[in-house]
């Protein structure tokens, strides 16, 4: 048998790791192990000091299943001593090889595992109903939207989905970076047979990042002809991008086409409730221990940019409380996310809800005593249920706080506004810009 190659068994011995251990422990401790060398069976590690001793007292079984199931029966993991010299010929990240293998599937990445809020509820119902009838519903489909809002993880879904109830259908995932480096290796080897069988060749057919693809003609050829293909086989396409098929410019206009003749949806950032019920999720699958709820709420306030950002913070405080045997508490969330993002102490305070109020009357064209009043007539009624919306949204403030505030108004009408808004907003383009405007010029996202 042939000497394996260092460079693939890392590869897939850190894929084996990251599925056999949850998502925190992976980010906090083991994603910061590096690679060494293959010695014989024996995969040699490096790793920080407090990584090095947690690992070796409490994952060794696990890495070591994890070196047996990749390089074979009796295969160990050793770590390299602090001061053991690096073998000089070798690299401790091995490259990638010119034909990398295809990105590997994340089986955590599950349409269970994902919150549907406004910002991303068309999106996730287009990806499962083409991951229920691939080819049928929407093709393609076109995920666009800025980094870290969740588009990878709804190919994912996708791709783990068809795996688990396609009847036998394939589904490959890929990025279009990979795709290039594919192609190029495939031209390079003369190798374009099993290059195009690979992609040709599958039921489902999802492309992460296809902005990527412009300016890069030949593999936006081969792209086109591999769509084409599918397409008229019948076969599923999803694409994901961080803009609007009409805003790649430097995109061929036939491949634009291609790419807004099925479904376009975006996703957008999410709201505050939403950001809440991921962190509230990740806590209780990760079993990270106790975390007070009020962490959970200042983390969530602070950090909105996008998802990844948001699971981001969380480990690290996490990690911080766990390093300093310190109990996760709001006190400690703000500590660790004023070194992580200085500019983030410097925020604005919230609005006060009198601050709504007032925006809203403006926005709206309605007067305050309008806007307090139990009148029904629009335009005050629906400024008023925006206003109760924004206020709930932005102020954390309860339910009956925010009745109080609106002419001491039930908490359940207060609710009842909030869901009306948002339904207005999911049906009405214009409402749904006009409350977005609103909340920026109050400092929300
Ligand atoms: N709605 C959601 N529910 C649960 N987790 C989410 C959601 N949206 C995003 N995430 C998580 O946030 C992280 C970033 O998401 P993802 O990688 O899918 O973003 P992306 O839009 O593909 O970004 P990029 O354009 O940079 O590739 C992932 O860990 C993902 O699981």
């Amino acid at each position: 048998m042939s000497e394996p190659d260092p460079a693939t068994v890392w590869h897939r011995f850190r894929g084996e790791l990251r599925k056999a251990v949850n998502e925190s422990t992976w980010h906090i401790w083991l994603e910061r192990i590096g690679f060494r060398e293959l010695d014989g069976t024996t995969i040699v590690l490096d790793a920080p000091d407090d990584v090095r001793g947690w690992a070796q007292s409490r994952f060794a079984r696990v890495l070591n299943a994890c070196a047996e199931t990749v390089v074979g029966p009796g295969a160990t993991v050793r770590f390299a001593a602090p001061d053991e010299v690096p073998a000089p010929a070798v690299r401790r990240e091995p490259a990638p090889r010119a034909t990398a293998p295809a990105p590997a599937l994340n089986p955590r990445l599950t349409f269970d595992q994902f919150v549907i809020g406004e910002s991303n509820r068309l999106a996730h119902a287009a990806a499962l109903a083409v991951a229920e009838t691939p080819g049928l519903a929407y093709n393609p489909l076109f995920i666009c939207g800025p980094p870290g809002l969740g588009k990878t993880h709804l190919l994912h879904s996708i791709a783990n989905y068809v795996h688990e109830h396609g009847g036998g259908m394939t589904a490959r995932y890929t990025t279009a970076e990979t795709f290039t480096d594919h192609f190029v290796a495939a031209l390079q080897n003369g190798d374009m047979d099993a290059f195009k069988a690979a992609y040709r060749g599958v039921d489902v057919l999802l492309v992460d990042d296809v902005q990527f693809l412009a300016r890069r003609a030949k593999t936006e050829q081969e792209f086109f002809h591999t769509f084409n293909v599918l397409h008229q086989a019948g076969a599923q396409l999803v694409l994901t991008s961080d803009r609007l098929p009409r805003d790649m410019d430097a995109l061929e206009d036939r491949l634009r086409e291609r790419f807004e003749a099925g479904l376009v949806c975006d996703v957008r950032p999410a709201d505050r409730a939403t950001r809440l019920t991921i962190l509230r999720k990740r806590v209780a699958q990760d079993d990270v221990g106790e975390v007070d709820p009020q962490a959970l709420e200042l983390i969530a306030d602070r950090v909105d940019a996008n998802i990844r950002a948001l699971e981001g913070a969380l480990i690290r405080v996490i990690a911080f409380g766990s390093l300093t045997g310190r109990p996760v508490t709001a006190e400690l969330a703000a500590e660790v996310l004023a070194g992580l993002y200085p500019e983030l102490s410097k925020k604005k305070a919230p609005p006060t809800i009198t601050e709504i109020q007032e925006g809203t009357c403006e926005a709206f064209g309605v007067s305050m005593d309008a806007l307090l009043s139990a009148s029904r007539t629009q335009p005050a009624a629906f400024a008023r249920q925006v206003a109760m919306y924004l206020a709930r949204e932005l102020t954390g403030a309860t339910l009956p706080t925010i009745g109080r505030a609106f002419g001491n108004r039930n908490h359940t009408t207060v609710l009842h506004a909030c869901r009306r808004t948002t339904e207005r907003m999911a049906s009405d383009r214009e409402a749904y810009e006009a409350v977005h405007s609103l909340l920026r010029s109050l400092g929300g996202h």
